[in-house]
């Protein structure tokens, strides 16, 4: 208790970072920004804590947050004198599972990186296009041989819970080539987690509340001592389902690598595990990874690559089916480049849909697929961030989710306006306006440790939102609230207009319940290119 009370009073009145304003409880030790993210509502604290205190803030006593584009260059660069803080360290599954996501070296975190961008290249991104648009098709066949929709509005769905399964199988399907076939009806062993979140999300709200809470050291020392295994035990049921399937998928799949070892490359599977098992460490000209590392990154993609999608893609559909004028516009864009569904491809036609793709943009920056800071631990030397320098060892990182609601950059900052994507003489919005605004948009992050599979990501959410509205009509379910904010939630929260997530280094959501019904046949429209 006295040593508690002595470490306070260091943070507070000696610490190097005390010149930095925040609230007193946090500057004097880490429980509040604890005790925000065991309610998951973190990034809404933080919200609150920037139009209290200005653009910098001290959210725990090691730990300085900014909002403002600069900052966020200065952090996330290429050349920043920071590293992955022991977070990432915190979230690993166990010792042998080390991924790129969790690497903290900067050396080594480039070596593997450089491996892991052999998988990502546009020939990847387009062999797995094939696969996104099959599991896209399937997905609307369920919905509509679940309701009967051909002509009249279906009854209410939770698109949000639709929209995972659906990315969860094609996760599934391009990581190790077994879809989990959650989206299939009937039984499934893996649907049966607690509605609410699935199993990725729930280990994710698990290891967060550990890496964010002011144990995180001994954490991260006892995590080959015992507590692992312990982890483990207590992980519930349909989670270590999950996790088998996983491993055992893997193994599928690595023998069914081998066995295609032979034969031409067009005949093979060519999936993301395809290209990790044939990447080479371009030093040695060995295989890049080994067994259990193959496992790890392979892993590493469903938790990557599921729910910021799939987070993603809800935020895009809620405010969509809430803005009339913005879901007609994007219609007619669709309509008139596409003559049917099927012929939505990713290419340069689908690119070429700017209004598509600034309302992917928009729904992205309400949503920012991690709410919350992706922290960086400064190195030796120190680092200047907004004028100000900040000594070795000082957490730092900007929190999406306050970024994305800077007013200072984007004005009506809380409202959904595709426009602001796009240059046009008409809406009066000038590329330097949207030059700016993209100084400050990041939802794939930047610099070094940014994702590796956004061109996936991106391909696989034009396809999604494409060939859906150009199979169905949507709108909002009449009387759903799901997901809108409210007065009880407080400040930060009330706006009905505005999607709610929970804060657990991705964002979870819930929602949105739509109805649909099959669009009338194409032919029936006029004004296509
Ligand atoms: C909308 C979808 C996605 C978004 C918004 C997104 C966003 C991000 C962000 C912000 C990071 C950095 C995390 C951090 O440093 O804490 C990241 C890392 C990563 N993402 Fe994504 N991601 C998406 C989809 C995917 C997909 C589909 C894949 C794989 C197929 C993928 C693979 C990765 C990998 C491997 C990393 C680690 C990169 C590294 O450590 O160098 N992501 N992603």
């Amino acid at each position: 208790m006295r040593q508690c009370l002595a470490n306070a009073i260091y943070n507070v009145y000696l610490h190097p970072l005390r010149h930095v304003p925040g609230p007193f409880w946090a500057r004097a030790s880490e429980v509040p920004s604890w005790y925000y993210t065991t309610g998951g509502r973190r990034h809404i604290w933080l919200w609150q804590l920037f139009q209290i205190y200005g653009k910098r803030i001290r959210v725990a006593p090691n730990l300085v947050l900014f909002c403002d584009p600069d900052a966020h260059a200065a952090i996330y660069g290429m050349k920043s004198n920071v590293r992955r803080s022991p977070f990432y360290v915190g979230l690993t599954k166990n010792i042998r599972e080390k991924t790129t996501l969790n690497t903290i070296d900067p050396a080594e975190h480039a070596r593997r990186r450089k491996m892991l961008n052999t998988c990502f290249t546009d020939s990847s991104v387009n062999a797995t296009s094939a696969f996104v648009s099959k599991h896209i098709d399937r997905w609307h066949q369920i919905m509509l041989d679940e309701h009967d929709s051909a002509t009249e509005w279906s009854t209410s769905v939770n698109l949000g819970e639709k929209v995972d399964h659906l990315v969860f199988d094609i996760m599934g399907d391009l990581a190790f080539g077994r879809s989990f076939n959650i989206k299939e009806p009937g039984d499934n062993a893996l649907r049966e987690v607690p509605k609410k979140y699935c199993p990725v999300s729930q280990i994710l709200l698990l290891k967060t509340k550990m890496c964010r809470s002011p144990f995180l050291s001994s954490i991260i020392w006892l995590k080959p001592r015992g507590l692992d295994r312990l982890v483990e035990l207590i992980t519930p049921p349909p989670v270590q389902r999950f996790n088998n399937f996983v491993f055992d998928s893997v193994t599928k799949r690595l023998e069914l690598y081998k066995k295609q070892e032979g034969i031409p490359e067009d005949e093979r599977r060519r999936d993301m595990f395809y290209f990790l098992c044939k990447a080479q460490d371009s030093s040695t000209g060995h295989p890049a990874y080994t067994e259990d590392e193959l496992r790890a990154e392979a892993s590493l993609f469903i938790i990557a690559g599921s729910d910021t999608a799939s987070v993603s893609l809800a935020s895009v559909f809620w405010y969509l089916v809430r803005a009339s004028r913005c879901y007609q516009k994007l219609v007619g864009e669709l309509q008139i480049t596409f003559d049917t569904a099927e012929d939505v491809v990713y290419g340069p036609k689908l690119m070429g849909c700017t209004y598509l793709r600034a309302c992917i943009d928009e729904g992205m920056r309400l949503v920012p697929p991690g709410p919350c800071e992706p922290p960086r631990e400064v190195l030796a030397g120190g680092l200047k961030v907004m004028n100000d320098y900040y000594p070795e060892g000082t957490i730092v990182g900007t929190a999406p989710w306050c970024d994305s609601r800077n007013e200072e950059v984007y004005g009506d900052a809380g409202v959904f306006r595709p426009e602001r994507w796009i240059i046009d003489e008409a809406t009066g919005v000038t590329s330097e306006m949207v030059a700016e605004i993209r100084t400050n948009f990041h939802p794939f992050l930047s610099g070094p440790g940014s994702c590796a599979g956004k061109g996936i990501a991106m391909a696989e959410m034009l396809l999604v939102v494409a060939r859906t509205l150009l199979r169905f009509e949507l709108r909002k379910a009449p009387g759903s609230t799901l997901g809108e904010g409210s007065p009880e939630l407080g400040w930060g929260a009330r706006d009905r207009k505005q999607f709610q997530v929970v804060d657990a280094y991705i964002s979870l959501k819930e929602g949105p319940e739509i109805q649909f019904r099959k669009r009338a046949s194409p032919e029936a429209k006029v004004g296509r290119k």
